[in-house]
């Protein structure tokens, strides 16, 4: 049986809370350090659930992985590298979306990769037909089967001129983790530029990787054909530092989020200064808080970098439930990131859905059955009720719903919430919520 969190509204959340490495760099950081001849050391890696997939997924392919019970550093050995048996594989379908980035460096190490069906938020299709046509590109032969997809390379990986249809964080990443290693040289245009990629590349550039980035979302690598491990400190969560922000301003509270870097944040700090919340960068990390007064609405397009991150559009959707007036957002990422905006009504909140693009930029779900934009009014006063977690960060904003409301909350689905903070409900009571964790009956934590 799941755990049951019950939640007991109306306290502002205040206090320290410290983010962790990104959910967004580390697991690939981690996939990584198969393509070297040496061990790999990653630091400031979080307690997430796509780390234990991914820790799992190196082991079965004979990654001697080690943890230091102190700081929690991962060292990982790929010297005895092997390949892993198709059904302990499967074991992890549907745990993650990390696994289709294990091809270059599998097919690079062991001739071959064996990938389960993917896991990851619904909030949309999430096909992976760009990361397999950039790997047919590199020379790999792509076989869909019933339990997954095998993917082998006869002739071994050769560079390739590519053009991305989309700036996809995923296939970027696949494109570097197979282009380091391929023959030749790799040219990929409309690649993306997040943060994490960009300390990805660093990551690579320290194994011996030969990349350079250009303007215009051009990057180029130098194939080579060995690199070594590397020692390598994991980039801050700025998701998870966007989502203590929405926190702070949604339970009229004030967080001081260690760690969070100001410089990975601009989109959403100009946001959230538009919004009314206030915010004060120091040297190890930035306060968030509500000053008091009205919140202002806004019109709000996601992006990928450097716009507005889609990732935090689910827990700002709450702010905009407090401010005074109609806000807009178009979310042009994903074509499915409104659904959770069902529990927030039935706590509330108005808020329409629509197919328009209710925005200035036409995307690509436009005229089509997707309610990919969103009208939300305030403010209202929430109210609580039970929710079952749909995703990740759906997830973190009914909870933060839940903790601004008046009486209490019961949710279900909290595990999800692991996919992307360490710690939570640790977190939660650390900041003064008044929350009770119960598991199969037992209270564990208040
Ligand atoms: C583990 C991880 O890092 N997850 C992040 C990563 O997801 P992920 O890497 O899956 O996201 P992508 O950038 O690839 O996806 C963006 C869009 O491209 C589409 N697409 C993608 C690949 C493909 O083969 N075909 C296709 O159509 C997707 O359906 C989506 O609509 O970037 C997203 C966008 O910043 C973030 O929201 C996720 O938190
Ligand atoms: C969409 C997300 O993650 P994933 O790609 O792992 O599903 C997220 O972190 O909000």
């Amino acid at each position: 049986m799941g755990k049951i969190l019950t939640i007991h509204g109306g306290v502002p959340l205040k206090g320290t809370v410290r983010v962790g490495g990104a959910k967004n760099l580390v697991p690939k950081a981690m996939v990584a350090s198969l393509l070297g001849n040496t061990p790999s050391v990653l630091r400031n890696v979080p307690e997430i659930k796509d780390v234990s997939v991914v820790r799992s997924l190196l082991e079965l392919h004979g990654v001697n992985v080690t943890q230091d019970p102190q700081t929690g550093d991962l060292t990982m050995d790929p010297t005895d590298a092997k390949s892993a048996s198709n059904r302990a594989i499967d074991a992890h379908a549907g745990d993650s979306r990390i696994p289709i980035l294990f091809c270059g460096p599998l097919i690079h190490s062991l001739g071959q990769a064996f990938i389960p069906d993917l896991g990851g938020c619904r909030i949309g299709d999430r096909p992976i037909d760009f990361h397999l046509d950039v790997l047919r590109e590199f020379g790999a032969v792509v076989h869909k089967g019933e339990d997954g997809i095998r993917i082998s390379a006869p002739q071994g990986l050769s560079g390739a001129k590519l053009d991305l249809p989309y700036p996809s964080v995923g296939t970027t990443e696949q494109v570097l983790l197979s282009a380091v290693r391929a023959r030749g040289v790799t040219e990929v245009r409309n690649a993306a530029i997040e943060p994490e990629i960009l300390d990805l590349i660093a990551l690579l550039q320290k194994m011996g990787a030969i990349i350079s980035v250009h303007r215009d979302r051009i990057i180029r690598i130098q194939g080579v054909d060995e690199l070594q491990g590397y020692d390598h400190t994991a980039l801050p969560d700025r998701n998870e530092a966007a989502s203590w922000a929405s926190a702070a301003l949604v339970t009229k509270g004030d967080i001081f989020v260690e760690d969070a870097q100001q410089r990975d944040l601009t989109a959403f700090l100009h946001v959230y200064r538009q919004i009314g919340g206030e915010f004060e960068v120091k040297h190890n990390g930035i306060r968030f808080y509500h000053p008091g007064g009205e919140l202002n609405p806004l019109i709000l397009e996601t992006d990928v970098h450097p716009g507005f991150m889609t990732d935090w559009q689910q827990p700002l959707v709450v702010a905009l439930t407090q401010a005074s007036g109609v806000s807009v957002i178009h979310e042009t990422v994903y074509e499915n990131r409104f659904g959770f905006t069902e529990a927030l009504q039935r706590m509330g909140a108005t808020v329409q859905v629509h197919v328009d693009c209710l925005g200035s930029t036409p995307c690509r779900f436009g005229h089509r059955n997707f309610k990919h934009s969103a009208v939300v009014m305030g403010p209202v006063d929430l109210r609580g009720t039970d929710v079952d977690i749909p995703d990740l960060r759906g997830g973190f904003s009914h909870l933060i719903a839940a903790l601004a409301a008046e009486g209490t909350s019961t949710v279900t689905g909290i595990e999800i919430i692991n996919r992307g903070y360490e710690h939570f409900t640790e977190k939660l009571i650390s900041l003064g919520a008044n929350v009770e964790l119960h598991e199969a009956g037992v209270k564990v934590g208040s």
